[in-house]
This record gives C-alpha cells, structure tokens and sequence, in this order.
C-alpha cells in the first residue's frame, strides 16, 4: 500500500504565490479531501501531487520509494481529456495501455472501469458526442483504468446526476477501503465529501490554516470562518446570523 508525503510545496505564478508552504499527507486506505475558498490554491496544490505539475520548492514522495508518475497515480484535474474522434472504448484502451496496463489485460480492464461508472453500454459511442455528465465519467473512468495507488480528484461530480454522484462515492470508498488506495479529492460540494472522507483539509491564501471534522454541522460556514479567522477577521457576528432566513407561512 502507497501513501503520499507533501513537504514544504511551495509553487508561483509570476507574482501570485499559488501555493505557500504546504505539508499533507494522503494515507494509504484515507479518503483525505482538500477545501478551500475560490483561488485558495486547490488546483494547482493537486497538479504538483499528481506529478504533472513541478513544484519551485518542497518535496513530494511516495512511501513505494516511487515518484508520482502515471503508472501509479490516477487523476482527474481540470475538464477530462477525451480524444473526441475515438470511441468511450478507445479512448479508455489508449488511456490503459498509457498508464502500463499489460496489453493482455486491457480489454477486462476497459470493460470493468467503464461499468464502474455506468458507461458500460456507451462504449461503442464516440468521446465527442457525449453528454457533459458522461464525458465526467470517460474522464473517472480513464483515472481508474489502471488501478493507481494513489488517486488525486479535483471535482469529481462537476456535471453528474444522482446516480453519477452516488457511483462516484461508491467508487472512491470501495478504491480507500478495499483497495487500501491513498485518495485524494477537492470540491465545493462539502455535504458530499463530508460522506466520503476520513479528513478535510481547509487550504486559504494557497496555505495549510486547518482541517476540519467530517461529522461537523455546516461545513460551508465552518470553512468560511476558519478561512476569515485566517484573514484575522472577526466573524463572530457574522456567525449568529441564521444562515436561512425561515420560510413564509403559506397562505390558505
Ligand atoms: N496557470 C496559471 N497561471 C497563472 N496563475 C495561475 C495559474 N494557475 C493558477 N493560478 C493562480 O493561482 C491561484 C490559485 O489557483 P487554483 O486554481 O489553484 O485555486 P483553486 O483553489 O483550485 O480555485 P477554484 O476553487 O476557483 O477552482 C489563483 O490566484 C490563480 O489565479
């Protein structure tokens, strides 16, 4: 079993600091998810964890004694690729053999990422013509194919459906618990990762400010507060407002 190490990430663009100094660990068998206000640094905090992004400073390892590389990271970051002329199958074969599946094994494991996300009966439909929610599950799929270690999501509903929202936190807890995977998954949707995830790490100003407990009520104005505590903004009015005005009586 794989788990991530992240020390001391520090990652700019030009004159923005994206990413200021940040340690997390992503434990082998963990559903550890990553939030934080708009800009807090989610994306590109991921990038570098995924390997497809090169730090300025800090280092990242695998305790396998391996780099993140394709082989053994699965990531969706960002829109899905997809090569739009080819086929949901095709595109999942290339996304195999890519990533180092044996060539022998790749129809089964086409086949079983493609049901595991309910696009088992599209696989003859080219990736082009696919509806926003099902290209999502291409891309998820594509991440899995391969049965990576570590697996690194960055809004991983955006565009599902029920269903597709439930098979996604289905996938992520068998991949965790089962599989023994170290996951890693960002979104604003906090009622949704608060059922997937074993810690929340809140990220503000592209810097580690604290974690959250994923039993707690109201993550979103927890997350606010912790964000705005780190601003040194009191919010402590702000916090005894009720957050929903009461509904108006209907009229008979
Ligand atoms: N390629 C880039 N070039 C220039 N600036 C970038 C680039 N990528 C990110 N940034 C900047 O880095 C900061 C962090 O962006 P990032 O996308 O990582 O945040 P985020 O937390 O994922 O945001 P959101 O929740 O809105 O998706 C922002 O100020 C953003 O404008």
């Amino acid at each position: 079993m794989t788990s991530l190490e992240a020390r001391g990430l520090v990652r700019r663009f030009g004159d923005v600091t994206a990413v200021d100094g940040v340690d997390l660990d992503v434990v082998a068998g963990q559903v550890h998810a990553l939030v934080g206000l708009n800009g807090s640094g989610k994306t590109t905090l991921l990038r570098m964890l995924a390997g497809v992004l090169r730090p300025d400073a800090g280092v990242i390892r695998l305790t396998s004694g391996t780099e993140p590389s394709g082989a053994v990271v699965g990531h969706l970051i960002d829109a899905p690729a997809a090569y739009p002329e080819l086929t949901v199958e095709q595109n999942l074969t290339s996304a195999a053999l890519l990533r180092a599946v044996p060539r022998a094994l790749v129809p089964h494991a086409v086949t079983r990422a493609a049901t595991a996300l309910g696009i088992g009966d599209l696989l003859t439909r080219r990736a082009g013509g696919l509806s926003l929610g099902n290209r999502q599950r291409l891309g998820l799929a594509a991440a899995l194919v391969h049965d990576p270690q570590l697996v690194v999501l960055d809004e991983p509903t955006n565009g599902l459906d029920p269903a597709g929202v439930l098979a996604v936190r289905r996938l992520v807890l068998e991949r965790a618990r089962t599989a023994g995977c170290a996951i890693l998954v960002s979104s604003h949707h906090l009622d949704e990762l608060a059922r997937m995830a074993d810690r929340i790490t809140v990220l503000h100003r592209g810097r580690v400010v604290g974690s959250l407990e994923p039993q707690t009520p109201d993550l979103e104005v927890q997350l606010f507060a912790m964000a705005a505590r780190a601003d040194g903004i009191d919010v402590t009015e702000e916090l005894s407002r009720p957050t929903l005005a009461p509904k108006p009586e209907a009229r008979s």
